[in-house]
């Protein structure tokens, strides 16, 4: 289990996350909705190792990782699909792929290309093509593909819908499920609060840099506060 209690950061002067605290379970998507600049990119960046946090509890199977580098927590089995999907636009869908396994053997990286293929088959057709071709869907499979190469059994995404085309966000929530199936734990920030918790298990509302709800879909469903806030109105009657 990953969790995170009690999470401060800060840049500089600017409290980035005040306090925020999620657990993420084997084989369970916890969501994380909260509006611009609630923290939740940071507060993945943080569990990443990438900003350090100024207080607070990062435990993964009863082990700290604050402190650690972004490769250290790689090590451990975490990793982070950014915000932006940020391929390397002149490098191959393959070769994209190969430098998120950086730090794998050789069968695990084969395995998980594998893998990649086998949830995008698009990314197998497109192997040798330059990943500055693909569609903005196709670049959020690749880098969701990236993220699974070193092999991790927790994997955070960061806004994976944002700037897709409806029929594309059901393809990529449909793969988030299925990772979360084969067992990893996932834990995703979405800003299309609708398409998140259609796949998600639980659910963290993170208000100006403190978590303030966490509970699973089905009582967040029924939690009119977080309906109201996240989904409007309708969703309420429906
Ligand atoms: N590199 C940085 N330097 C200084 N302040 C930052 C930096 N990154 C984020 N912040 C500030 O920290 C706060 C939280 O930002 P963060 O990006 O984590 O929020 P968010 O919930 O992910 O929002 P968004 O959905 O817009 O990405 C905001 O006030 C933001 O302006």
């Amino acid at each position: 289990m990953l969790e995170v209690s009690d999470l401060h950061v800060r840049y500089g002067k600017v409290s980035a996350v005040t306090n925020i605290g999620l657990t993420v379970q084997p084989g369970r998507i916890t969501l994380v909705l909260g509006a611009n600049g609630a923290g939740k990119s940071t507060t993945l960046r943080t569990i990443a190792g990438l900003v350090q946090p100024t207080s607070g509890k990062i435990v993964l199977d009863g082990e700290s990782l604050v402190g650690l580098k972004a490769n250290r927590v790689v090590g451990r089995g975490i990793s982070l699909v950014p915000e932006g999907r940020q391929v390397f636009a002149s490098l191959t869908v393959a070769e994209n792929l190969r430098i998120g396994g950086y730090t794998s053997t050789k069968e695990k990286r084969e395995k998980n290309t594998e893998l990649a293929y086998e949830l995008f088959p698009i990314l197998r057709e497109r192997k040798d093509g330059p990943a500055g071709l693909l569609s903005g869907g196709e670049q959020q499979m690749l880098a969701f593909g990236r993220g699974l190469m070193s092999d991790p059994k927790y994997i955070m995404m960061d806004e994976p819908s944002m700037g897709l085309a409806p029929a594309i966000v059901d393809t990529v929530m449909g793969s988030v499920r299925e990772i979360a199936d084969r067992g990893l734990g996932v834990l995703m920030v979405e800003q299309n609060a609708e398409a998140g918790l259609r796949v998600a298990d639980d659910v963290v509302v993170v208000n100006r840099g403190e978590s303030v709800y966490s509970g699973s879909v089905e009582e967040a469903r029924s939690h009119s506060s977080v309906v109201l806030a996240f989904l409007g109105e309708a969703a309420l009657e429906a």
